[in-house]
């Protein structure tokens, strides 16, 4: 679907903007994937940020609406979808420099805070008057080249088919999957959380290599291609990876020498660790006033 296509059929005006408050780190995989797969122009995109750093980046770079004052980006673009794309902590302070009613004409209210629930958005942006659904997108950096494994959930279906402004938004940036909100503090570790720890582990192979005397360059881009290709034959082949770490280890072989290595150092447990803390820090981010 073009974004045109998704306008029309949410009963939508064709000028209708994406606004987002905040333009950091994710929202800019985010903005940046859309523009750069031609599903979004930059002038269907409004960016507020904190500081003058910040908007003068997104100013170079061609997005022209951009600004420093969420009333004045809000008064100018009232029937805008706003994503709302601050730090979960920063979330209430920003609400309560919004102008009473500043979102009553807005036709959707996208979350990708972390934690933060829809019922807990819903309460604190009622001096807004927002009173549509609630959706919360959970990306992840990846959005940027297109290989998100993103998550969806609402508190309410969206009336008009609304739901497909975000849905359709991921899927030009990856996958794109619609849980039950209960399921997305773990959901959100194995999905958006993981690129961290799978960064940590493409950085540690490349040190094994570089360790064995290949160039750091090399070793890099060896280790990329390798977890890439590992992600694709578990993906393609819907084989175990069990089974699929089996067809690598020969008997007696190189291989099975490094997995037991693996194993006597406790990275199976470490990534089982590393998903439980994610969620349970997920879940204590959800009481964030
Ligand atoms: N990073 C990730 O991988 C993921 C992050 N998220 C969620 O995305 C959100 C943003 O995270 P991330 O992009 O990493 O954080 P960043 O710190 O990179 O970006 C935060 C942005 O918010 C802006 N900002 C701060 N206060 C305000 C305000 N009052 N009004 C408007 N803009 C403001 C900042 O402006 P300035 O640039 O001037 O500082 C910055 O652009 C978080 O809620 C996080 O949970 C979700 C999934 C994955
Ligand atoms: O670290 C965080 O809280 C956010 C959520 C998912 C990825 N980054």
């Amino acid at each position: 679907m073009t974004w045109l296509d998704v306008l029309q059929s949410c009963e939508l005006n064709e000028d209708t903007k994406l606004i987002f408050i905040g333009g950091g780190n994710m929202a800019g995989a985010l903005i940046r994937r859309a523009v750069n797969s031609n599903f979004l122009t930059k002038d269907d995109i409004v960016i507020s940020v904190k500081s003058k750093g910040s908007q003068t980046k997104w100013i170079d770079e061609g997005y022209n609406n951009t600004f420093l004052d969420n009333n004045d980006m809000l008064k100018k673009y009232p029937t805008g979808i706003v994503f709302i794309c601050v730090k979960p902590q920063l979330f209430g302070s920003m609400v309560d420099q919004l102008e009473e009613g500043i979102l009553q004409d807005s036709p959707l209210v996208v979350s990708i805070m972390a934690g933060l629930s829809t019922q807990s958005i819903a309460e604190k942006l009622h001096s807004t008057l927002y009173s549509q659904s609630i959706v919360r997108l959970m990306p992840s950096t990846p959005c940027l080249v297109g290989a998100s494994a993103s998550l969806v959930c609402y508190n309410q279906l969206p009336e008009n088919n609304r739901l497909s402004i975000v849905t359709e938004l991921a899927s030009h940036a990856g996958t794109c999957t619609i849980l039950d909100e209960k399921q997305f503090h773990a959901a959100s570790a194995v999905a958006a959380c993981s690129p961290a720890y799978v960064y940590i582990l493409i950085e540690a192979l490349a040190d094994g290599g570089v360790l064995a005397g290949l160039p750091r360059n090399e070793a890099l881009t060896l280790a990329a291609q390798a977890f890439q290709g590992a992600a694709k034959m578990v993906a393609e082949t819907g084989k175990h990876p069990g089974l699929l770490k089996d067809e690598v280890c020969s008997a007696g072989g190189a291989t099975v020498a490094g997995v037991r290595l693996l194993e006597k150092n406790g990275v199976r447990s470490a990534l089982i660790e590393a998903v439980k803390a994610s969620t349970e820090r997920s879940e204590e981010m959800s009481k964030i006033k």
